[in-house]
């Protein structure tokens, strides 16, 4: 054999596994959520993925949803971080200007903040299950205005599987 392997994956597919991959170690039962954000030359950066900050407890702190109205202090919204933020703020390097994120959702109003603010560009996502939401019509409003493109990830149908 000569030539090179044809069916290697491709950046999309890599980086966007990454952030699937990221997103299992969620501990929120409803909805897990991965980052991984990438450089113009397409190197990994910083990952994340939604959890409570350290030194709180995943066992001590709440992960429900449904009594969010009644109850807001016992429900998880006040507490996770979301991934795209953790993805931020775990970089250790100096400036994420012109970098692209890819997240296995898309991010919330309070997240397009912060990534606008951090210098991503480009956002590549995978479900939009809460688009028309109050939270991400205000995202995809500042994003617009910021001019940081996004398009959804496009599965090629191919499994990728990962057996270690
Ligand atoms: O931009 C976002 C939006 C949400 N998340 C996280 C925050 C929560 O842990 C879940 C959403 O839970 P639901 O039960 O689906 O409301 O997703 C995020 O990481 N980034
Ligand atoms: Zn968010």
């Amino acid at each position: 054999m000569t030539g090179k392997r044809e069916d290697y994956i491709t950046w999309d597919e890599y980086f966007m596994g990454v952030a699937v991959l990221s997103g299992k170690r969620s501990k929120d039962p409803s909805t897990q959520v991965g980052a991984c954000i990438v450089s113009q030359d397409n190197k990994i950066l910083s990952m994340g993925y939604n959890g409570f900050p350290l030194g709180c407890s995943d066992d001590e702190f709440p992960w429900g949803r449904d009594n969010e109205a009644e109850d807001p202090y016992n429900a998880k919204y006040f507490y996770s971080t979301h991934s795209e933020l953790n993805a931020i703020l775990n970089y250790r390097g100096g400036s994420l200007e012109g970098s692209k994120l890819y997240v296995t959702l898309f991010p919330c109003n309070e997240c397009a903040k912060a990534i606008i603010q951090s210098g991503i560009k480009t956002i590549v996502y995978g479900s939009d299950k809460y688009a028309g939401t109050p939270a991400v019509n205000a995202s995809k409003r500042m994003l617009n205005a910021a001019g940081v493109r996004y398009y959804q990830y496009q599965p090629s149908g191919r499994k990728i599987e990962i057996e270690v």
